[in-house]
């Protein structure tokens, strides 16, 4: 009866807590799900909650676990809402995610359509221990390691799990009690994933050790999420403060601030600053230890290759977080009159008389755009060269971004470089007339 109370108040407390008026119930036939749904059929009105279930048409018997769990709502006159998924990848590579990707997709549009405010899953103490260790043995990132959380935001309102205070025996407890009938997963049985294997092989020792090893997960995830949000509030002071300058692919700021913070904060700052911003980067440890060492070190122009073609590079007294530019687009055709597109540019030429901003004195052959390369040489007045690396340096155009402006070439001769140079500027006797127009595209 003590453990009746425990799961009906407290399932009672978090809806109430965050605020639920409008309750989808994400019911497999598993145990924990149909625990889930007795126990809210208890304490909401039937006008106030559904049942929403996903059919991944992946195992034989899955077409009974739908049926189930629609007889089931049938029977108490719950509302009911399925889907089969289809289209299932042919690889059987991801599939898991995948399905996880079809299964929330649909709970979005069930809850949009239905105007259900919250999501309830019956995520309880052993996934939460489970995701934990299987979050620090693949990365050990602190901000993923607490990721399954008792609530988050989904589609316009939340998803809520209240069962985290409850391990899978107290719910299988509870079911046993009450005679709540339930169809059994059989994957859980196989220990092709690591979730499995843990589940299976390692809990069990581990829970030999201490009985309380669940709550001492519980409580280690409260305590981590607490001192996570703590810091992140820490952090984003010192973000402001170094002011950053986010582009497209490219954040540059000041280093002053993060020296206020030891090694190991930092470690925590680095880690929030990239998973926040979700850049298409896995930043490691290793790495994120790399960027800490030569913030710290004396060098002027110290850089470091990150994955996915990403390079931390510390100037002066500033660092640039930047993708490298794709090799494959050094160099294109312009037709006049059309646009191309360059990285995140697009430039337009058109043969203009009123408006021109670059003048030559004969009609080229080939025009091309590219980025620079060694040894681009400049037409001055004088008719004689400057090399291109010279005006960058003339300019105060920082290392950094060199690579970024646009060269553009009439028959092998520079005459624009983007905000830089214009030929015509040098030599005035031009008869043609060009209208150059450049627009950066942000994604
Ligand atoms: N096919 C399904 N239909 C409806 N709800 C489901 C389905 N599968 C899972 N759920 C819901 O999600 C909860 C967690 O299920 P399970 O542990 O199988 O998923 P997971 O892959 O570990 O977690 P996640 O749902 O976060 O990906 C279940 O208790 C149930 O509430």
């Amino acid at each position: 009866m003590e453990l009746d109370n425990k799961i009906i108040s407290t399932v009672k407390k978090v809806l109430k807590r965050y605020q639920a008026q409008k309750v989808l119930i994400a019911v497999s036939g598993g145990v924990d799900s149909m625990v889930l749904l007795n126990v809210v059929a208890q304490v909401l009105p039937k006008n106030q909650f559904a049942v929403v279930n996903v059919d991944h048409n992946l195992r034989p018997e899955s077409r009974a676990e739908v049926d189930f769990v629609q007889n089931y709502c049938l029977k108490n006159d719950y509302q009911f809402f399925t889907t089969k998924w289809e289209n299932q990848p042919a690889a059987d590579i991801g599939m898991e995610a995948a399905a996880r990707k079809f299964r929330y997709g649909f709970f979005k549009e069930t809850m949009l359509a239905g105007k259900f405010d919250t999501l309830l899953t019956a995520h309880h103490g052993n996934d939460l221990a489970e995701n934990i260790l299987m979050k620090l043995i693949r990365s050990g990132n602190a901000y993923e390691v607490v990721s399954l959380k008792e609530q988050r935001p989904f589609a316009t309102g939340q998803i809520l799990r209240p069962l985290l205070d409850f391990s899978k025996r107290e719910l299988a407890e509870y079911s046993d009690i009450h005679d709540i009938k339930h169809v059994q997963d059989e994957t859980n049985f196989d220990n092709i994933t690591l979730r499995n294997r843990l589940r299976n092989n390692i809990f069990p020792e581990l829970q030999k050790e201490n009985g309380q090893l669940l709550a001492h997960f519980r409580f280690f995830d409260q305590q981590i999420t607490a001192l996570v949000s703590l810091a992140k509030q820490q952090f984003e002071e010192i973000e402001h403060a170094m002011k950053l300058e986010e582009v497209d692919k490219q954040i540059i700021g000041f280093i002053k601030p993060i020296l206020k913070l030891d090694s190991e904060q930092q470690t925590l700052f680095w880690g929030n600053f990239f998973t926040k911003r979700k850049l298409d980067i896995s930043i490691s440890n290793r790495q994120i230890n790399q960027i800490i060492e030569i913030i710290q070190s004396e060098e002027a122009n110290a850089s470091i290759d990150l994955e996915d073609s990403w390079q931390f590079i510390r100037t002066y007294d500033k660092f640039v977080v930047k993708k490298f530019q794709n090799q494959n687009l050094t160099e294109v055709n312009v037709p006049l009159n059309q646009t191309v597109t360059f990285g995140s540019k697009k430039l337009t030429i058109t043969e203009d008389d009123t408006s021109f901003n670059l003048s030559v004195d004969k009609l080229p052959t080939t025009i091309r755009l590219r980025t620079r390369r060694d040894g681009d040489k400049l037409l001055l007045a004088d008719g004689k060269h400057q090399k291109l690396s010279k005006r960058f340096i003339n300019e105060k155009v920082p290392a950094y971004e060199r690579d970024n402006y646009l060269v553009l070439l009439f028959d092998n001769q520079i005459v624009w470089v983007e905000k830089i140079y214009q030929m015509s500027d040098y030599l005035k006797k031009g008869n043609k007339h060009y209208k150059i127009n450049l627009i950066e595209v942000k994604e």
